[in-house]
């Protein structure tokens, strides 16, 4: 049966923490990703996909840092309208030759998307969202004495600046990003988690700040009265006691058991935390509604139900 699927490639599955980020590595695991998309679309489902931009923006951050005596920085959310430009290009360039090798006729379009957030949202003032580079501990504390950044550990692969990263309430662009899937084009949005927007008397004006993209992608699922939500990352499945001994990976849970280890403290913010409340959101949204937590290279394995791990509702 054709169905609605929300597909998110984590920012650290396009970049993962063991490579620099160069294009090749980029559009390489782009590549390995969007072989099976075009599978899935081939089959007749309705697509959508969006992406994260953790490593990206950060990056793009620190170049706007190297170069701020010769070249005037930009902010946050700019950057982040920059990562949606870049990576929906990959995105749509590579999804795009798919489909036209596999014979299917389908237009591939990415969106700026801007999204709403709230100006008073408690996260400003705590910031969560890793982005950019990974440094030791000692490169970390030099960076947030000398340079005021804050800097977190993030889940065994080393220390990482933080930013702030509001809830995401709107997405601005969601009667645009409907209509063009109902005419059937493959649409790329909210890249990045959107670019972060406030509204004010004057209209919308961008802050600083980089929201979640799964969180962003289970707005944009029940705005798109999606099926499926899957969460491309850079692990195969949900663990709890993550990294440690006795850690033990699932294949299945259930919405209580997703709550339950939720409540228990296994899925740290900035990380597997706004992947496991985006998906339980999402379940609880719909009685027949699954999400999917699965690395970006066994994608194909989840769509048959052979990797990854699985939440519905019972
Ligand atoms: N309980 C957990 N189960 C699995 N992975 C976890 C868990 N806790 C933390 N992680 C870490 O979270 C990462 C996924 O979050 P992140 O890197 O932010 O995702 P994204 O690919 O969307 O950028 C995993 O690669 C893993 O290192
Ligand atoms: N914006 C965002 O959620 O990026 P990551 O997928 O890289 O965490």
């Amino acid at each position: 049966m054709a169905e609605t699927i929300v597909l998110a490639f984590g920012g650290n599955a396009i970049t993962k923490s063991t490579e620099k980020g160069t294009r090749d590595e980029q559009w390489k695991n782009i590549r390995n990703t969007c072989s099976h998309v075009a599978v899935l679309i081939k089959q007749g489902h309705r697509v959508l996909i969006t992406h994260g931009n953790g490593p990206q923006v950060g990056n793009l951050l620190l170049k706007n840092e190297l170069t701020r005596d010769v070249v005037p920085p930009m902010p946050l959310d700019v950057c982040v309208s920059n990562t949606q430009g870049s990576l929906g290009y990959a995105i749509s360039q590579t999804l795009g030759n798919f489909l036209r090798n596999a014979g299917v006729d389908r237009p591939v379009a990415a969106m700026i998307t801007q999204v709403v957030v709230r100006s008073e949202d408690p996260a400003f003032a705590n910031p969560t969202k890793y982005i950019g580079p990974f440094y030791s501990q000692t490169q970390a504390e030099a960076m947030m004495s000398g340079k005021g950044h804050v800097m977190r550990e993030d889940s065994g692969r080393g220390w990482r600046r933080v930013v702030p990263s509001p809830e995401p309430v709107e997405i601005v662009e969601a009667v645009a990003i409907k209509k063009m899937l109902d005419a059937g084009v493959i649409v790329i949005a909210a890249g990045g988690g959107g670019v972060p927007v406030v509204r004010t008397p004057a209209g919308l004006e961008g802050v600083e700040a980089v929201i979640d993209k799964d969180m962003a992608g289970q707005l944009l699922a029940r705005e798109a009265g999606a099926d499926a939500l899957f969460l491309l990352t850079e692990v195969d499945r949900v663990c709890i006691h993550y990294g440690k001994p006795n850690q033990q990976a699932f294949d299945r849970l259930t919405l209580d058991q997703a709550r339950q280890y939720q409540s228990e403290g296994h899925f740290p913010p900035g990380s597997m935390g706004p992947k496991m409340e985006a998906a339980i959101r999402f379940v609880d949204s719909g009685r027949h509604r699954r999400a999917v937590i699965v690395s970006l290279e066994n994608a194909h394995l989840a769509f048959s139900g052979e990797s990854g791990t699985i939440i519905t509702a019972k």
